[in-house]
């Protein structure tokens, strides 16, 4: 499962100097660039006005090759810029262009307006008289283009360092980079292009992609699809949740072990009452079990914590959610078992006391590293680390799955997929991708039970 590759500011760096060292002048790569780019534009805005805001780099190299470009198209071009251009391939292309060059602090406004400010070498925030006159003339414009980055955000993190306007499209140059699927600034543009400029980035970390999913053989029953056990707790609902997730996921079988007297939800989810820890315990010996859940609805006293040791003591493939991972506290890089999956949100994360600093790529493939398990680090933008290295990052989820109990219907559908693959990272980027297809099929305003409604045809939609 790899999308797109995603580039440190670093990594697209030394890429770019191997496509320069394979015999590709620096000025050509501008060109494409550039050109590319200009495609991007010519296809959304044909003929109406446009404004290219230029900075001292590169990145508004890029601008005066694009402005060029249309120009010759016929669009009525005007280009601004921040300064002096201060790099070989910059000062090329500002050569090339054959018109007018404005000072950005006079740029009027234009129908169409190309952010070529900053891209990747962006070291700082802008000034603010900068960043609001970008914002103001963005704001003005109906068509507006970031091109490769936003400028203001930092390549690595996807922080702010300044402020920076909606772009109704983004433009990446050769790759995507982390600011492009991590938030906030994945929340600055409302469409993003990746254009081929000819530089080869492999990577182990990639944009999340649609998975191709397998139906069952005619030979399959419902142990080798997969069974899944779902650790009740003090609070049944959140159980039921991942259970009932968990049956609509693919896998075979489903187990409800139950703290309480309380049926799963669904007559084929098979409840065993599992109230005392021996009783538990013997539920979970069952060399069958191809996953097992706990978090959800666990609760956090003495009780929920007796309840963790015995599912962490059973060998089996383990997803960890919620209060699981509160109670796990400190000591969550010892005693999990193989092939295990985590899925904190930031918070969870956080108490999960590895204290690490930095952006979300890179704290979630440590933790991957330090527990020997997938981490689904969640939010807005959910990066699937492995400990190999491998990461997916998944951004554009619906902002309505911010409700009660979604979290819940990943770790039983992660629970599903891993049951049925045996495999936890394909298993984890498999949920998220399903939880995210099943809320874009929901809608808004959504229960997490009509999540799991959808996941059927989530899951149709990819066989
Ligand atoms: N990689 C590739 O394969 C290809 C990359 N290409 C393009 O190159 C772009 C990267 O270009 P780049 O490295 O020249 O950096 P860029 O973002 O233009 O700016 C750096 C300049 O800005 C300055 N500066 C920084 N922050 C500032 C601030 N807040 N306020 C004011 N100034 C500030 C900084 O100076 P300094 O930090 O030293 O003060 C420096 O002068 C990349 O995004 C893509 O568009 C394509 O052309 C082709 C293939
Ligand atoms: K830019």
């Amino acid at each position: 499962m790899s999308g797109l590759a995603i580039l440190t500011a670093a990594q697209m760096r030394a890429a770019e100097q191997a496509a320069i060292a394979s015999g590709i002048p620096e000025y050509e790569l501008m060109e494409r660039a550039g050109a590319a780019a200009a495609e991007i534009i010519w296809r959304a805005g044909a003929k109406r006005d446009l404004l290219v805001l230029c900075g001292p780099g590169n990145n508004g190299g890029d601008g005066f090759v694009i402005a060029r470009l249309l120009r010759a198209r016929g669009v009525p071009v005007r280009v601004a810029a921040l300064g002096e251009s201060r790099t070989e391939s910059s000062l090329k292309a500002r050569a090339a262009w054959n018109g007018p060059v404005e000072p950005f602090d006079q740029a009027a406004p234009a129908t169409q307006i190309v952010d070529a400010l900053f891209g990747t070498g962006l070291s700082r925030g802008l000034e603010d008289a900068v960043a609001d006159r970008l914002s103001s003339l963005t704001a003005q414009a109906s068509f507006s283009y970031a091109v490769d980055l936003p400028s203001g955000v930092d390549t690595d993190s996807g922080a702010l360092l300044s402020h920076a306007p909606l772009f109704g499209v983004c433009i990446a140059l050769g790759s995507l980079k982390p600011a492009h699927v991590l938030h906030p600034a994945a929340g600055l543009f409302r469409r993003l292009v990746c254009a081929d400029i000819g530089i080869v980035a492999s990577d182990q970390v990639h944009r999340l992609s649609t998975p191709h999913l397998t139906r069952p053989l005619t030979s399959d029953h419902k142990y080798s699809r997969g069974l899944v056990a779902v650790v009740g707790g003090s609070m049944a609902g959140a159980g039921r949740l991942a259970a009932r997730a968990a049956a609509r996921s693919g896998a075979g079988m489903v187990r409800y072990l139950a703290a309480a007297e309380a049926a799963a939800g669904l007559d084929a989810i098979v409840t065993v009452q599992a109230k005392t820890i021996s009783e538990l315990e013997s539920s979970l010996v069952d060399g069958r079990l191809a996953a097992v859940v706990a978090g959800p609805g666990l609760g956090s006293d003495e009780r929920a914590k007796e309840r963790l040791a015995a599912v962490l003591a059973c060998g089996h493939p383990l997803v960890l959610d919620a209060d699981a991972l509160t109670l796990l506290g400190s000591g969550a890089a010892e005693g999990i078992p193989p092939g295990s999956i985590l899925t904190p949100h930031e918070g969870e994360f956080a108490r999960l006391g590895f204290n690490l600093r930095g952006d979300k790529i890179s704290r979630a493939t440590e933790a991957a590293r330090r527990t020997d398990a997938v981490i689904v680090l969640k939010g807005a933008d959910s990066v699937v680390a492995a400990p190999d290295g491998r990461v997916a990052v998944s951004s554009g989820a619906s902002p309505w799955l911010s409700t009660a109990g979604t979290g819940d219907v990943l770790a039983g559908l992660a629970a599903g997929r891993l049951a049925v693959s045996g495999d936890p990272f394909s298993a984890a980027c498999e949920a998220v991708w399903l939880h995210g297809e099943a809320a874009r099929r929901a809608g808004e305003a959504f229960a997490a039970d009509d999540l799991i409604a959808e996941l059927p045809a989530a899951i149709a939609s990819r066989l």
